[in-house]
């Protein structure tokens, strides 16, 4: 998964280290299931479910890995979303592969890492997520494709962000 880049003339704030990540959300009968983070990055923010994509694994393998080890559960997940995070401090940037599902199997239970919880998608606690979740997660609830890039300082707070998404039902308009 090496990207195809020139790393003589990176943008500002992106290294040439990146690490590659996964999210995923369930959302159903009006819900999205979320986790509260109980360890590691991100530690008591509510997230979807997610980690670091292993040695071997290709992005949707370690989504679903993912998921089962944090929530219990397996779903059919589709991508829909691409993001690049940096954080001040922190020398590698995040390339985070977000997914989502309609349906799931098994069991939500909470692990050593989550405490999972459903939210109505009108009452999501952006006031308990990362900052540039509130401008991102409408884009996975209403499945339009999408791209984006957020900068965080050392204390967690956004700093810069861009996102971009594919246009209403795939069309431009006037
Ligand atoms: C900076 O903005 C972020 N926003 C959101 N919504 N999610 C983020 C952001 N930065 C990182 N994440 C996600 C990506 C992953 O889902 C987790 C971090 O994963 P973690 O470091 O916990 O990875 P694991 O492989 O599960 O770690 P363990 O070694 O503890 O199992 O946060």
């Amino acid at each position: 998964m090496t990207p195809a880049t020139s790393y003589d003339d990176l943008p500002p704030g992106i290294t040439d280290q990146t690490r590659y990540y996964t999210n995923a959300y369930i959302v159903r009968d009006g819900r999205i299931l979320l986790g509260r983070k109980k360890r590691g990055i991100g530690l008591n923010y509510y997230n979807g479910f997610g980690g670091k994509v292993e040695v071997g694994e290709s992005s949707v393998q370690a989504a679903r890995r993912e998921l089962e080890e944090e929530a219990g559960i397996t779903a059919p997940l589709v991508q829909v979303g691409t993001l690049l995070f940096t954080k001040e401090g922190i020398e590698w940037t995040f390339h985070i592969n977000i997914y989502r599902a309609e349906e799931y199997e098994g069991e939500i239970v909470e692990t050593e890492e989550m405490r999972p919880e459903w939210f109505p998608i009108d009452q999501i606690p952006y006031g308990q997520m990362w900052g540039s979740d509130k401008y991102w997660l409408p884009l996975v609830l209403s499945k339009k494709p999408f791209i984006g890039r957020t900068d965080f300082d050392a204390d967690n707070n956004l700093k810069k962000w861009w996102f971009g998404h594919e246009y209403d039902g795939g069309v431009v308009s006037a």
